[in-house]
């Protein structure tokens, strides 16, 4: 997908919205604070509100142009929009409400096939229910599936986990990437949460007050926010459940083994860690009450607002930690140093 914006849209005198910008790439995020012009952007891009002037493409397809006097209808543009509340026909059953989708993409350009659709996002069991019996997550669901079965030139994905908790989040997540990718669909998704936009996209366009900031990776941007971030740069880990020992769970983590007050008997876990709660050590410390001590090579360490983020290799796993500056120059962290990372039991967040 090459999605090019240059437009601007202003509201009265309260907010005004200038891009130039080129998305490209299959999994791309929109992140910025709330009130700096994401559901605007998108909306713009759908057709639903009109730029006073500038250009959109998709495609090398003129959506919109002031100078030529374009503007292609909604319903014309290819693109489906999942938001934040699924938004489905409350009189329809499941399978109704897909098959609208179905409708909707006219026969020359089906290339979503409705059972693998239904197969890939595990909607067998929902079909013959109505609406209203649905849970969050099934219902978002539903509405992914809806708008893929339309055959989008591009999905477009306006907070679409804010109403979910994190476990479901985790789960709708799988159930969009693996949508997006197995049917070929290019999607610009939508969040004010980094979370999000790490687990969901591989190039991010960062925005405030209605300009874009930058157009990174995700790691980059969360590397980068992470010293002036309330919750400091969140590492993502998968573990497997051995087994429970004095209270605590005991997972596998690549050639470790983690302690963990927060697990529970499923066999995997997705837990979150800030780079906040790891404490590096030069030398192995002694009579220590947290009960995980890693030995850990630094890889790299970089600025990021006045903290300093290290990058530690634990075996073959990665884990992001921040010290203050004079903390960095006391310890003279640096690549290639060896160095323990001390982390409590209870440090570590369940995600699903
Ligand atoms: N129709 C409108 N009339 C007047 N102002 C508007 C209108 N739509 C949006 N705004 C203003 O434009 C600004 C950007 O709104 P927008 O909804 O695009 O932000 P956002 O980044 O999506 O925020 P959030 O994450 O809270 O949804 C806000 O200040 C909002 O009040």
């Amino acid at each position: 997908m090459e999605l090019t914006l240059k437009v601007r849209k202003s509201f009265a005198e309260s907010f005004n919205l200038d891009l130039d910008c080129t998305a490209s790439g299959s999994q791309v995020g929109i992140f910025g604070a709330s009130g700096s012009g994401k559901s605007t952007l998108v909306k713009l891009i759908a057709g639903l509100e009109r730029p006073e002037e500038g250009e959109i493409w998709l495609d090398g397809e003129c959506l919109f142009s002031s100078k030529r006097g374009i503007n292609v209808a909604p319903q014309r543009r290819c693109i489906s929009l999942v938001f934040q509340d699924a938004c489905l026909f409350p009189h329809l059953s499941v399978e109704a409400n897909l098959r609208y989708g179905y409708k909707r993409s006219g026969v020359g350009r089906r290339s979503v096939d409705f059972a693998t659709l239904v197969s890939v996002l595990q909607l067998g069991e929902l079909l013959g229910r109505g609406v209203n019996r649905l849970s969050g997550g099934e219902r978002q669901r539903v509405a992914l599936g809806r708008a893929i079965l339309a055959n989008p030139h591009l999905l477009l994905m306006d907070e679409p986990l804010s109403a979910l908790d994190d476990g479901l989040k985790l789960q709708i997540i799988h159930y969009l990437k693996r949508a997006g990718e197995r049917f070929g669909i290019p999607y610009l998704f939508i969040s004010h949460s980094l979370l999000e936009i790490r687990l969901m996209t591989d190039r991010v366009i960062s925005m405030a007050g209605g300009r874009v900031l930058a157009q990174t990776t995700p790691e980059e941007l969360a590397r980068e926010r992470m010293g002036g971030s309330q919750v400091g740069y969140i590492n993502v880990l998968q573990l497997e459940k051995l087994r429970k020992m004095g209270g605590l769970y005991v997972y596998r983590w690549g050639l470790e083994e983690l302690f963990i007050s927060a697990g529970d008997e499923e066999p995997m876990a997705v837990f979150e860690l800030s780079s906040r709660d790891i404490i590096l050590f030069t030398r192995h410390p002694e009579a220590i009450s947290a009960r995980n001590l890693l030995k850990c090579t630094v890889v790299d360490t970089f600025p990021s607002g006045n903290k300093v983020g290290v990058e530690l290799r634990c075996g073959h796993e990665t884990l992001i930690a921040e010290v203050v500056v004079q903390a960095a120059d006391d310890l003279a962290i640096q690549a290639r140093n060896e160095i323990y990372a001390v982390i409590k039991a209870a440090s570590f967040r369940r995600l699903s």
